[in-house]
């Protein structure tokens, strides 16, 4: 049966990176129909919004969508998508690839990011002018929940350890009830359960990272621990990232709209095309996902490789050699 997919390219290099992930998919032996969705800085100069309601409505009805980055508006555009796919999860794999010039090529662990609450919550308003406040919501539902998937996610992928991020030694009461529960969940699980306070986890991970197989963390945590993990393996052009709900999902790259190099030609789509592999393993096609890592694992050991990991192809070479290799 077809499946649609709604493809949201967003700014930057968002718009080079998508359309590598949907020649991979188009190579592959499955009925796809890719709808895109308008976002992004360009769609709010002519319309006023950077996410119009039909790109969330596309997003809504999708099986799946398939977002590359957004710039400045990022906020107004890849927060509410997730929203609009209900993503409780944001599933962040860091792993260093043969060939990759990762700071620590030992690297293979995945973050599972609780993606509704925290910070993220937008309950911050100013006082006075020269006050301003934010509310961070946890709630015991949304800590279990995440613990959950986190814990399942674990034991379907053979992972040896589970270690909750918390920093419930100064936000007592809502750090606390995050990392309670964790561990009331882990009490009816059977994998290796412990927990490790955030800031000491940042240096742990920097130096060890082989310790961590997956790591449950609150919103922002989440955020900032997978931009490091990122480094540990070549950058933001090689995490993928998947935003999951119950009924639907979002796969994105972690990266953003990368004004730097954008336009040139010359991002790396591997994140985008790992996110890609990640959607495919969401259809419960593992096959697929695995023969698109692995053609992915193979072009960035032989080359060519693109210049954020010290080569000189463009994002087209690099995909043609993905192609290829499919
Ligand atoms: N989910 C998202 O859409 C998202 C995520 C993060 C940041 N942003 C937005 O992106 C904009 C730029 O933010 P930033 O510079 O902090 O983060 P960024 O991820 O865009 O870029 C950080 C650095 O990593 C490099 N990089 C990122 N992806 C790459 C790729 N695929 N190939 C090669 N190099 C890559 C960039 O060139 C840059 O040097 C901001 O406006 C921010 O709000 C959006
Ligand atoms: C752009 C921003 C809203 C987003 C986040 O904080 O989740 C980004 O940093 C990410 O990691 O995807």
């Amino acid at each position: 049966m077809t499946k649609e997919i709604a493809a949201i390219p967003g700014d930057g290099i968002g718009q080079e990176v998508l359309p590598a992930a949907i020649d991979v998919l188009e190579a592959l032996d499955r009925d796809f129909e890719f709808v895109e969705g308008r976002a992004g800085n360009a769609v709010y100069e002519r319309e006023g919004t950077p996410l119009p309601e039909e790109t969330r409505e596309l997003a809504r009805e999708a099986d799946a969508t398939l977002f590359g980055a957004a710039g400045e508006l990022a906020a107004d555009i890849i927060l509410p998508l997730r929203q609009d796919v209900e993503a409780f999860a944001n599933v962040r794999p860091a792993r260093a690839y043969p060939g990759v010039d990762g700071v620590k090529p030992e690297t293979d662990l995945v973050f599972v990011r609780e993606n509704t609450q925290g910070v993220y919550a937008g309950i911050e308003s100013d006082l006075t002018d020269d006050v301003a406040t934010l509310t961070r919501l946890i709630t015991g539902e949304a800590s279990r929940k995440i613990a959950e998937y986190g814990f399942e996610y674990a034991d379907e992928h053979d992972a040896d350890r589970i270690t909750v991020a918390h920093k419930a030694n100064v936000m007592r009461t809502t750090d606390g009830l995050f990392v309670d529960t964790a561990a009331e969940v882990a009490e009816e699980m059977d994998v290796e359960y412990d927990e490790a306070l955030i800031d000491a986890l940042a240096m742990h991970l920097v130096m060890h990272p082989e310790d961590y197989d997956v790591i449950v963390t609150p919103n922002l945590a989440g955020d900032v621990l997978s931009d490091l993990a990122a480094g540990l393996v070549g950058g933001l052009g090689m995490l993928p990232s998947a935003n999951v709900g119950d009924d639907n999902a979002l796969f994105e790259p972690v990266h953003g709209s990368a004004p730097d190099i954008a336009g040139e030609g010359i991002a790396n789509p591997s994140a985008m095309i790992l996110s890609a592999a990640m959607m495919l393993e969401y259809f419960g096609d593992d096959e697929d996902g695995q023969r698109v890592r692995n053609a992915v694992e193979t072009v960035l050991e032989d080359g060519p490789r693109t210049p954020d990991l010290g080569g000189d192809a463009s994002t087209e070479e690099f995909t043609d050699a993905v192609l290829e290799e499919l």
